[in-house]
């Protein structure tokens, strides 16, 4: 067995009490061994968490990654007119390599600013699933399906499509990769297709993950057409169950809350994105009184603008406060354990706190910065001070991704320069008459 020790340190303990510790991993099995406050670990090899703090990796539950080469190409639109006027176009000319190098991109952001564990729908999954293999992240990916305006063969295509690569890919990258059914939304698949890639899903244990009640535009037709609300649609279909999860969340009501806790759904809260497409205000807190476990997803980098896990921390905080109109409401330790735990727990993963037998996907922030200065509560500077780029070491399945702000996995000038020429070549393509 080899060993990594992260020593010198203090450490965020799951009751989110901070400790001076040392850290022992084993690094092959990807573990937590211990958490030794007598601080007398040694081990093979060493990650220095002098003036740090040693936690969790952060969760991003929700995320298009190859969105990073959409960063800033059309901004101040709402969710409708901005997937089909710009995003969507834009999306159509895209090839494998281009999802591969913005895949490339948002993986290098995430670790860099301690990310060790995202969701991700998309296309091209293959590719994907290479980056996440070669860059040593962890993830739980999908093929999102989208029916409307296609064809019957071609919407049944997609929906299939969707089935085979989460059969195809659950367990790769050393079992890094998990997967799920990831139709796009309740309004963008048809129903009936809907309901029989579902039941395939529940047959196989495979889990499911969409977009749900977003916007108002997204939910009225719903109820309108259907004379019942949105989750109560999707329970009917038989997506609510405990391996599934949603994002957004927004547009929820009472009883929808009560449903998402009962069947142990899980929800995706997407701040930034809310904020950025007004789509509106989800009720955390809410949720949380509810028993509903939350979760902190990025959404693309096309409407965030950024793939920092921090930053939703800290968004997630504030947000929360103004939906409740309470400043006590999402407090800092709610947020903290959303971004790590509920994180883990919504992408069913046995990480999201640092203990022994946890999988070893843990970062160590550096407190030793003037906006961290004085650390009066280090989980106070988690939510509203930290920032990605006070992110020392990151470390996923026990293995050193990050150290010391050089990431080890991916040599950064290249993935940069690829994803400029991808971007840039993508945009014309789309631009072009
Ligand atoms: C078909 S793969 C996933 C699909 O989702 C699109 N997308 C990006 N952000 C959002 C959002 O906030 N709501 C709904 N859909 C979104 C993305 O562009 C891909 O096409
Ligand atoms: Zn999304």
């Amino acid at each position: 067995m080899s060993t990594l020790a992260i020593t010198g340190g203090r450490v965020l303990l799951p009751d989110l009490r901070v400790v001076e510790a040392d850290v022992l991993v084993d690094a092959d099995a990807g573990e937590v061994l211990d958490v030794d406050e007598s601080r007398e670990v040694a081990g093979d090899d060493d990650l220095d968490a002098s003036g740090g703090l040693v936690m969790p990796g952060l969760v991003n539950a929700h995320t298009h990654v190859a969105m990073t080469l959409l960063r800033g190409y059309a901004d101040d639109k709402p969710l409708d007119a901005w997937l089909q006027e710009d995003i969507w176009p834009a999306e159509a000319e895209f090839g494998p390599r281009d999802v591969r190098a913005g895949a490339d991109l948002g993986i290098l952001e995430m670790v860099k600013t301690g990310t060790t564990a995202f969701a991700d729908m998309y296309f091209h999954v293959p590719e994907v699933v290479d980056a996440v293999r070669e860059s040593g992240v962890r993830a739980r990916v999908g093929h999102g399906a989208v029916t409307v305006g296609k064809d019957d063969e071609g919407a049944r295509a997609d929906v299939e499509e969707s089935l085979d690569v989460a059969r195809e890919f659950q367990g790769a990258a050393d079992g890094r990769v998990s997967t799920a059914l990831m139709p796009h939304s309740l309004t963008t698949v048809d129903e009936a297709l809907l309901r029989e890639a579902v039941e395939t899903a529940r047959e196989e244990g495979i889990p499911v993950h969409f977009h749900a009640n977003e916007t108002l535009d997204e939910v009225d037709p719903i109820v309108s057409e259907r004379d019942e609300r949105p989750l109560a649609y999707a329970d009917d279909v038989g997506m609510l169950g405990e391996t599934d999860f949603c994002a957004h969340g927004v547009h929820v009501d009472d009883a929808e809350i009560e449903l998402l806790a009962e069947r142990d759904t899980a929800v995706v809260h997407c701040p930034a994105s809310n904020m950025k497409l007004a789509s509106g205000m989800a009720p955390v807190q809410a949720m949380l009184d509810a028993g509903v476990t939350v979760a902190l997803g990025t959404d693309g980098a096309a409407s965030n603008n950024d793939l920092d896990a921090f930053d939703e921390l800290r968004d997630a905080a504030m947000l929360g406060k103004l939906a409740a109109d309470d400043a006590s409401a999402v407090p800092a330790e709610a947020a903290v354990r959303m971004a790590t735990e509920g994180g883990a727990d919504a992408l069913g993963i046995p990480a999201g706190r640092v203990e022994a037998g946890a999988l070893a996907d843990l970062v160590v922030v550096d407190f030793d910065e003037p906006h961290l200065t004085p650390a009066h509560d280090p989980v106070s500077h988690l939510a509203y001070a930290v920032t990605g780029s006070d992110v020392r070491h990151t470390v996923c399945d026990g293995r050193v991704l990050m150290r010391d702000r050089q990431v080890l996995t991916m040599d950064e000038s290249k993935v940069l320069a690829r994803a400029r020429d991808r971007a840039r070549a993508v945009a014309d393509r789309a631009g072009g008459e």
